[in-house]
């Protein structure tokens, strides 16, 4: 495969002025990192959707630094030339400043990520800023924003109304000028995405965000089908069934044990012959 140029936050600005679409997807771990990169992936997102994809949570509040940590570590050595993005985790960057600090020091220094993504607008620009003036990339996160699942009531739709549009725009501005390079907008309707990637000089990255955001991103498991991912949301596009794959293999795995058609001959490692006739008692 050519290699490609390292991709930095100036180049997904270039790319966003390009109109190059930007592609981003999560991955957790060695083989699904290799996989990605080697597919060509923009950018890999280490996202607490960990939770519910690889550790069957039934949301993202539950993962800690530590869960992320660990698996960004596994990602950058499965994708060691790709840009890696991980998640802050939930109650990990609103407390106090150096609290937040040390998190994304963990996340850069053992984790090895280059960025770290942080849910939140307005409210929480001045933690951003201060990231950024520690000289660590950051990426924005507004629509839903799944650590506040309870607080929202659901996993719903964001930004219908238009007070609540104007609150979006202002939010994903004021991220910009606190320093973040590009903005994940999750279940927004494609109308308020659409002017806020017009507004904004940084790019948009949507799920279920419609297609005039400057880039995607989509979670390994619901566009590859692997795992116990509930039924295709209505933004998700599926395009390979893994899940399927592991589990006939599996299942004709079972069968042929049962059935002693595995292993066969050419699986099995075999004495010279003189030794087993010795010890078949053929001494003679
Ligand atoms: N597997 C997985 N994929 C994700 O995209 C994802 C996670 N997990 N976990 C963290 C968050 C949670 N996300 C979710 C979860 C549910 C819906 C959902 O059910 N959406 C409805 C629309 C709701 C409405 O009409 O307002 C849908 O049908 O798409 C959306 C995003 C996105 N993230
Ligand atoms: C869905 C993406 C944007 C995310 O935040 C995650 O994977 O946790």
């Amino acid at each position: 495969m050519e290699k490609r140029k390292p991709l930095t936050t100036a180049r997904l600005k270039k790319m966003k002025q390009a109109g190059e679409p930007i592609t981003f997807v999560t991955a957790y771990d060695y083989p699904s990192a290799k996989l990605a990169e080697e597919a060509g992936i923009d950018v890999i997102l280490v996202g607490d959707s960990l939770g519910n994809v690889v550790l069957g949570y039934d949301s993202t509040l539950p993962v800690t630094l530590d869960d992320i940590v660990y698996h960004t570590r596994a990602v950058v050595r499965g994708a060691a030339s790709t840009f890696i993005v991980a998640d802050m985790p939930f109650m990990s960057y609103h407390g106090s400043i150096d609290h937040t600090l040390q998190g994304v020091a963990r996340l850069m220094q053992e984790g090895h990520a280059k960025a770290v993504k942080l849910e939140g607008g307005a409210e929480i620009a001045h933690t951003v800023e201060a990231i950024t003036n520690a000289g660590v990339p950051v990426v924005g996160h507004i629509g839903l924003t799944p650590q506040a699942v309870h607080q929202i009531g659901g996993y719903l739709i964001q930004g219908k109304s238009s007070e609540q549009a104007q609150k979006l725009l202002a939010d994903a501005k004021a991220l910009e000028q606190a320093g973040a390079f590009a903005i994940v907008l999750e279940l927004v309707t494609e109308e308020l995405a659409a002017w806020i990637s017009k507004e904004l000089t940084i790019p948009t990255i949507g799920i279920g965000a419609g297609a005039s955001c400057d880039g995607q991103v989509l979670v390994f498991h619901d566009l590859l089908q692997y795992g116990s991912a509930p039924a295709p949301r209505k933004f998700v596009k599926v395009y390979a069934n893994v899940g399927e794959t592991i589990r006939s293999g599996i299942a004709q795995y079972v069968q042929e044990v049962k059935a002693r058609s595995f292993p066969g001959p050419e699986h099995s490692f075999h004495m010279d012959d003189e030794v087993a006739a010795y010890l078949y008692g053929d001494k003679e």
